[in-house]
């Protein structure tokens, strides 16, 4: 059997997001169809990429997905069942989706990480060609984990079920957002250009996951324009001045006045955002570009790596943490239950004089042995510096332990039988304790 092969990287998530409509699943459908073509060019030493599909709402994908969001959560009955909108529709079937995003990263790490080798058994007869064959060609693995999200990407990247697949899957693999821009309508004024680069700051900041922004659709109009904008703001300052004057002439387009001086000052904040970023030219529809786009790819893995591991790994140490605390919790709580039922049994220290527990108090028979009592008792407490019973303390402990006790077997009767058992049982408590 081939083995995995340990020494290979881990692969790169690409997330796909960007404004309806900017051809996310066009590129999609290219980067795929390219990683698929390597694959073919050389079998034995890279796998086709894995593919995620979390657009509930799409009707039919052009590629196929290895994990589709629409095979577990039906959409449309989510809209009528909790009578929503689309959007509702879509937020609702991610938060759906997202309950079982343990399962689904198993399945990644199983599929796209180096397995430990199967623990040895008998050994098998085996040729000397055979073994080599075994320890020369290990399984490749898939290089690239591919997502596709929802076109209403607010739905996704302002979401908490959006933040748990993305936090879920950057503690895993080494994670990058490939940001879709439809170039020919970005760049048609500046503050269609400003309003785009700002979204894509927001994205930026709120998922803190290294972003490469694909200038898209480059067969309609080529990106440079896009690029210079963004590396020299004298030359878009220019460009809004040249929408100034046209808007001057009566012609609309860009916004003069405080809209003017507003994207003037955006242009040199953003300077230093635009030097984060890598950019790349890309039509999705003949290909262009895509080679550049997965050179983006591994610098950015490599500045995830350098960046964002180190991050990760204290936010996993410190969920680590909480973990352990929760668990501690519960073997607490799962100490003072078994203590309330060994006390049922007879086992306990209140068990009765049979048992082992606390002396039952001999009744006075006289009035003299009353008072005679009394002034014991008195005296004991003396010693004790007058202090509360400890036992005291605890019998109230135990009682609110029996309470809670007593609500959880309730509770669970009531949801195997129903509100009538539930009342049953009630009775049957409360008669078995009179
Ligand atoms: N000319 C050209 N058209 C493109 C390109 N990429 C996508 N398109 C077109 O743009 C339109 C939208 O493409 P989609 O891939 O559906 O875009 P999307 O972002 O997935 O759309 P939603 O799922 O609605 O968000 C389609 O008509 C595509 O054919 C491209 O590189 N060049």
């Amino acid at each position: 059997m081939a083995t995995t092969n340990p020494a290979q990287k881990p692969p790169v998530a690409v997330i796909c997001v960007g404004m309806a409509g900017s051809g996310k699943t066009t590129f999609m459908q290219r980067i795929n169809a390219h990683l698929h073509e390597k694959h073919q060019q050389s079998p034995t030493t890279t796998a086709p990429p894995y593919v995620l599909n979390l657009d509930p709402a799409v009707r039919s994908v052009p590629f196929d997905s290895n994990i589709d969001i629409r095979d577990s959560v039906n959409y449309k009955e989510v809209m009528k069942q909790y009578n929503l909108g689309p959007n509702g529709g879509i937020l609702t079937s991610l938060n759906l989706f997202s309950t079982k995003i343990d399962q689904v990263m198993g399945i990644l790490e199983k599929r796209c990480l180096p397995q430990p080798p199967p623990p040895q058994t008998q050994p098998e007869a085996t040729t000397p060609q055979q073994q080599q064959h075994q320890t020369t060609l290990p399984k490749p693995l898939p290089t690239h984990i591919l997502l596709d999200t929802p076109g209403q990407i607010e739905v996704f990247v302002w979401s908490a079920s959006g933040s748990i697949l993305l936090s879920a899957l950057a503690s895993s693999f080494p994670t990058v957002l490939a940001y879709i821009i439809d170039t020919p309508r970005t760049t048609a004024n500046t503050s269609t250009f400003m309003s785009n680069m700002l979204y894509a700051i927001s994205i930026l900041y709120k998922t803190r996951l290294p972003m490469i922004l694909v200038f898209n659709k480059t067969d309609v109009k080529g990106e440079e324009e896009a690029v210079e904008w963004m590396r020299d703001f004298e030359a878009f300052q220019a460009a809004l001045r040249k929408e100034e004057e046209d808007a001057m002439g009566g012609e609309g387009g860009g916004g003069g006045g405080y809209m003017g001086s507003l994207l003037n000052s955006m242009s040199l904040v953003l300077e230093e955002f635009y030097n984060a970023l890598s950019v790349v030219g890309v039509s999705a529809m003949n290909g262009e570009g895509v080679g550049e786009f997965f050179e983006a790819v591994e610098g950015k893995r490599a500045e995830f790596e350098r960046e964002y591991g180190p991050e990760l790994e204290r936010r996993r140490g410190e969920a680590e943490r909480q973990k352990e605390e929760v668990r501690e919790l519960e073997a607490r709580r799962m100490m003072r239950d078994m203590r309330v039922s060994s006390k049922a049994k007879g086992t306990g220290k209140y068990a009765g004089a049979g048992g082992g527990g606390r002396p039952k108090r001999e009744e006075p028979e006289t009035v003299s042995d009353a008072e005679a009592m009394s002034e014991e008792e008195e005296e004991q407490g003396e010693e004790e510096g007058g202090l509360e019973d400890p036992d005291e303390e605890e019998m109230d402990e135990d009682a609110m332990f029996e309470e809670g006790l007593k609500a959880r077997y309730e509770a669970a009767l009531r949801e195997q039988q129903g509100p009538a058992a539930s009342v049953k049982s009630a009775e049957y408590i409360r008669k078995s304790q009179g």
